[in-house]
């Protein structure tokens, strides 16, 4: 299996080099030069299967054993070994037709871990066998960051420096990204919201001569490893529902860099069949937008109720067009530029019929958001999180007759209390969330200036 870029201009690369490569050298996306098909006799063979078994079966699809077996499944126990369910996200039933895959059981209570704890071993494998110096830079709406430092802080041959939005991360989101006193980690605090730590962090990414000088790596979801590793639940909780083979099975997914969504959407060209994937949002709705009218336009940044949501461009967007396009990447490279230049795109006709058919969406409000939280409460007596919360307003908005649904269960509630509050809901914090309040913070706060930035990496990495 080789990997190559969705603009075209990258020689195919394998496994790990593409794991280093992290955002294409020619700006675009890695993804695998042909998709592995999984039978559907297959799949029911995987059906009593461990989580970090049918991880491993997987990734066996992808690694080219580069990998030897033995030592990817030493870094798989290891990585989940963390987790305080033994099911590593387990599927909770909610009523007939609704049941919550629980993505927040790892160290930092966020779906990111599921990936991440793994991502961090793996950066340490790599360190150790290839003598490949691992800097990572990142860019976080709050859940991604605290994730990727949980999964590398105090490891050798590691630094770590994370870009988040200024007074935009809830409280537990910043404490457990701050209270990280490991010289290996930075904590970048910028003026300016996700999209602007996004963009800078690119463009980085982009200066090839800059990121060879610091061996940039990335572990936000431009890497195509933390694609793969979030197929893994989609499939387990597919396989966890009774009779799924049988059933109309739909997912819905709150979104916002549509990396979660984009691993479904890849789970389902390998021949899991998931009926609908029903994409998420806030107020920060252009995926909604798209879905609805064929227009990609970013808009105007709200800061919402499930802040990691509050995302305009979406990163892996442009992956699914790559795949809209037929994989065509000179038609992919013409349609990025016209993003670049004209600050849109538009798909019509059988394009956004295509779109229509692959994913159903909607930009939940901040009220909804809310009334959900209260109705889930109420009436089944669990506590969802905001962007949770959102994925449950899709599933209402989308379930027809006789569907089943699986809403992610992105984050747990104790992350966002600033919103549970809202409805006057008190909850009890997990204990390791609670000792987050005693411990000192360790940030730097910088404008939103490239330059600036720059300074402050320089000094870390060097
Ligand atoms: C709690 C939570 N839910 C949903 C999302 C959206 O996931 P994605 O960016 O993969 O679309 C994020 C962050 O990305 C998140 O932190
Ligand atoms: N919500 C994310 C945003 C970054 O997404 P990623 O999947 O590309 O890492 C976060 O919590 O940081």
């Amino acid at each position: 299996m080789k990997y190559i870029s969705t603009r075209g201009h990258v020689e195919p690369k394998g496994f790990i080099d593409t794991v280093l490569m992290g955002l294409a050298d020619d700006g675009g996306l890695m993804v695998p030069e042909q998709i592995p098909a999984v039978s559907a006799a297959t799949l029911e063979e995987w059906r009593s299967l461990s989580y970090q078994e049918l991880f491993l079966k997987i990734f066996s699809l992808y690694t080219n054993d580069e990998i030897p077996y033995e030592d990817l499944k030493e870094l798989v126990a290891t990585s989940y070994s963390t987790f305080r369910s033994p099911e590593v996200t387990p599927l909770h039933q909610v009523n007939d037709s609704l049941y919550v895959l629980e993505l927040f059981h790892g160290p930092t209570f966020a779906f990111k871990d599921v990936a991440l704890q793994f991502m961090g071993e793996l950066y340490s494998y790599i360190s150790r066998k290839r003598g490949e110096i691992i800097h990572i830079l990142g860019a976080t709406s709050g859940d991604t960051g605290a994730a990727a430092i949980q999964g590398v802080r105090g490891k050798e041959g590691i630094k770590i420096c994370i870009l988040h939005p200024h007074g935009k991360v809830s409280k537990v989101q910043e404490l457990q990204m701050t209270t990280v006193d490991d010289s290996n980690v930075l904590n970048l605090s910028v003026h300016g919201n996700f999209d602007d730590c996004q963009k800078v962090i690119k463009d980085l990414f982009a200066d090839l001569d800059f990121k060879g000088r610091y061996h940039l790596r990335a572990i936000n979801s431009i890497n195509f490893v933390r694609i793969l590793a979030q197929t893994v639940y989609y499939f387990y909780a597919y396989l966890q529902v009774e009779g799924s083979a049988e059933k109309k099975i739909n997912i819905s997914v709150p979104s916002g860099n549509f990396g979660n969504i984009f691993s479904g959407y890849l789970a389902k060209q390998m021949g899991l069949p998931i009926n609908k994937l029903i994409i998420a949002t806030n107020e920060n709705n252009i995926l909604e937008r798209f879905v609805n009218t064929g227009e990609y336009k970013p808009g105007n940044f709200k800061s919402t109720y499930s802040p990691s949501m509050d995302i305009q461009v979406a990163s892996n967007f442009e992956r699914y067009l790559y795949y809209l396009l037929g994989e065509d990447a000179e038609k992919l490279s013409g349609y990025m530029s016209k993003l670049q230049s004209e600050g849109k795109i538009t798909v019509d006709g059988e394009l956004l019929a295509q779109v229509q058919s692959d994913f159903d969406a909607l930009g939940a409000k901040n009220q909804q958001c809310l009334d959900t939280i209260g109705k889930y409460k109420q009436e089944y007596d669990y506590l969802l999180d905001p962007h949770t919360a959102c994925g449950i307003a899709a599933y209402e908005a989308f379930s027809g007759n006789g569907e089943t649904t699986i809403t992610f269960a992105t984050a747990h509630p104790a992350k966002f209390d600033e919103a549970i509050q809202l409805i006057a809901i008190k909850q009890e914090f997990p204990a390791p969330i609670a000792a987050l309040f005693e411990m000192p913070q360790h940030q730097t706060v910088v404008e939103h200036d490239k330059e600036v930035i720059i300074r402050e990496l320089q000094a870390f990495y060097e």
